[in-house]
């Protein structure tokens, strides 16, 4: 019996994931790191990740799932992937899952902003938009997970936790 559930599973496809980030000191990559290690977690999901200048489109045009990092700029999302909405009608994001995760700087530096920006790109783009939020429970997720220096630590924690809930929630929208 084990044997033919190990065979059925082995025939099941792997649902692709991808994390798209932008990262010039490298914080938002740790996280999205972070992010990947919490989404494998989730069986039968093939999570890669794309710094924006190198994207597999084939990869992301087939995820169900795409999630974005991005760091705040001056209480907003960097320009960097602001550019890359602007740009990015050749791909299809329609239909897809899509989540955002912010690093920052400071508490009060205005990542709410970086998160929400990314939220209405989403949106618009025609991605279904989830964060867990506080309907998972603790820890709550309100917009996107968050990593604000002097706090890595617990931002760390919440990138793991959120990437195994977006894995989860994307799963049962659209695993086999
Ligand atoms: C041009 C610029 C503007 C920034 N503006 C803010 C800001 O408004 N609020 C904040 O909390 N951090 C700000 N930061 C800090 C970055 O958000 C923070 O260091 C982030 O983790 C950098 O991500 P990275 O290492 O992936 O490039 C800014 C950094 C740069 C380079």
């Amino acid at each position: 019996m084990l044997g033919i559930c190990k065979e059925r599973s082995e025939l099941v496809k792997a649902m692709k994931i991808s994390i798209l980030y932008f990262s010039q000191t490298g914080n938002t990559q740790r996280m999205a790191d972070i992010v990947k290690t919490g989404m494998e977690t989730v069986p039968n999901v093939e999570v890669r990740m794309f710094p924006l200048d190198a994207v597999d489109d084939d990869f992301l045009n087939e995820s169900k799932a795409v999630i974005f990092g991005t760091p705040t700029y001056f209480a907003n999302t960097c320009w960097q992937l602001k550019k890359w909405f602007d740009e990015s009608h050749n791909y299809n994001l329609g239909g897809k899952l899509g989540a955002v995760f912010a690093t920052a700087n400071g508490l009060q530096g205005g990542f709410h902003t970086a998160l929400s920006t990314v939220i209405d790109h989403l949106i618009t783009k025609g991605m279904l938009v989830y964060s867990s939020g506080t309907g998972c429970g603790r820890p709550y997720i309100h917009l996107g997970a968050v990593a604000v220096k002097g706090h890595y630590e617990q931002g760390e924690s919440l990138c793991y936790i959120f990437g195994q809930r977006i894995a989860q929630k994307a799963s049962e929208l659209f695993g086999e």
